[in-house]
């Protein structure tokens, strides 16, 4: 057994055992958030047909030629397109069509005046088109002018949304645009937490001294859902070898994966590797150089990857960012899989001593005078909870690197769909 890994082996070995979920259709007004399993192609040109962009006159630009207002083209109304309704006249040399946004350009026509360029002259009948109504053009317009082109958005079959993508509220409109009802997404990954330790509570009831509340599964189950997946809490078992294995092997047979905390480290009580065993599992490793979260066991039981992260409520954070968010993703589906860290210039209120394992820091990215800066605080110890409230990533201090203040540094964030790139 391999035992204590690099980040990047880690990443290797978890994903080799990590498969994409299963697929399924939901409607389209419950497909936020998830994430989409087939491209989606154009079924139609879109927009499907040429439409004005404008309020105004559908004419032939060569009629309008030299149009100003201090010698304006005289033209006669053909007739009036309104958006929904197919016009049903060609507009001739000297006529024009009075035409809605949004509405059908006329054959004939290759151009839209706005409406504010245009005088109407008044006769006093109602009936555009028996009435003989003319307009007066006071202005020269191109061909093409105003006019959204049949497929300039897209034209039929062009790939619109690749799969793997989120689907959001832009992706939304481009589906039901192109009138897809239906939309085939994948399953949300079913993620089972179980948080161990004699010592560890449930929120209901009262601690006895030397207690404490679970902070673990709740927070697991937040940094889940932030993910798309469905967390479901298997609650607290307490340091005894058999009830851990035989709820490892439960969770195991029921989810898509499985995340424990504490126990994974060299004390009398640490018997997370050993339950994992024990539940017909094989480890395959139990240390990854990072810090936080250094004792990190992962194994696979019954063909559904373990996660054993460290008890620490804030190394259990750097875990799930840095070793479980690769995993998650592949099983919900995400067409990028391994972290996108962006680079940000460093700005620490303490000095990070150098060691010989990859150190992960809480940072806030913020502007100053347009450059990304990771602003990192104090309070990085591993059972420090407050210091990771309004963090947007973690900074990486390379192992055995003296980094100082200004470097330019790799930050790996927790909403990285948010970011462009
Ligand atoms: N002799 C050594 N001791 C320790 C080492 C080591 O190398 N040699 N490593 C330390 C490091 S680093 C870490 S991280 C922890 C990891 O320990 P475990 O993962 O085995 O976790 P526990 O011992 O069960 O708990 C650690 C700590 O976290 C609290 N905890 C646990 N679960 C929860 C929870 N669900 N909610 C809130 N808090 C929780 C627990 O009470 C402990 O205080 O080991 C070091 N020791
Ligand atoms: O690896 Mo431990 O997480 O530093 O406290």
């Amino acid at each position: 057994m391999e035992q204590f890994l690099r980040l990047e082996a880690a990443w290797q070995v978890t994903l080799e055992r990590t498969k994409a979920g299963a697929v399924e259709t939901v409607p389209l007004v419950e497909a936020y958030g998830r994430v989409l399993a087939e491209a989606v192609r154009a079924k139609a040109p879109m927009p499907p047909f040429d439409r004005s962009a404008l309020d105004g006159y559908a004419v032939r630009a060569a009629d309008v030629r030299g149009a100003s207002p201090q010698s304006p083209v005289e033209l006669l109304v053909c007739e009036e397109v309104v958006a929904g309704a197919m016009p049903e006249r060609v507009v001739a040399a000297g006529q024009a069509a009075r035409i809605m946004t949004g509405a059908p350009i006329p054959s004939g026509a290759d151009a839209v005046v706005r409406k504010e360029a245009v005088e109407r002259v008044e006769v006093g009948r109602e009936d555009a088109a028996s009435s003989g109504e003319q307009v007066r053009i006071l202005l020269e317009v191109p061909a093409g002018e105003a006019i959204c082109v049949q497929g300039e958005d897209a034209p039929i079959g062009a790939e619109l949304l690749a799969a793997g993508c989120v689907i959001g509220a832009a992706e939304t409109a481009l589906l039901a645009t192109n009138g897809d009802a239906l939309v085939s997404v994948f399953r949300k990954p079913r993620v089972g937490i179980l948080v161990s330790g004699s010592e560890v509570r449930p929120l209901s009831g009262d601690l006895l001294p030397g207690q404490i509340h679970d902070s673990n599964g709740p927070m697991l189950a937040a940094l889940v859902r932030d993910l798309g997946g469905d967390p479901v809490l298997y609650g607290q078992v307490g340091d005894e070898l058999d009830a851990i294995a035989r709820q490892v092997k439960r969770m195991a047979e029921e989810c898509d994966l499985v995340l424990t905390t504490g126990g994974v480290s060299v004390g009398e009580y640490d018997l997370m590797r050993d339950a994992y065993e024990l539940a017909g599992g094989e480890v395959l490793f139990w240390k990854v150089t990072m810090r936080p979260g250094t004792p990190v066991t992962f194994a696979e039981v019954a063909g559904t990857p373990v996660y054993g992260l460290s008890g620490n409520p804030a190394a259990a954070y750097v875990n799930f960012v840095m070793l479980v968010v690769p995993v998650l993703r592949k099983l919900a589906g995400f067409a990028h899989v391994l972290h996108r860290p962006v680079k940000a210039y460093l700005e620490s209120a303490g000095r990070t001593a150098v060691i010989g394992l990859d150190r992960f820091l809480r940072a806030e990215l913020v502007a100053v005078d347009g450059r990304l800066v990771a602003q990192v605080g104090r309070g990085q110890k591993a059972a420090i909870l407050t210091s990771l409230v309004g963090i947007q990533g973690l900074v990486r201090i390379p192992a055995r690197e003296q980094v100082q203040n200004g470097a330019l540094v790799e930050v790996f964030l927790l909403k990285e769909e948010a970011f462009a790139r």
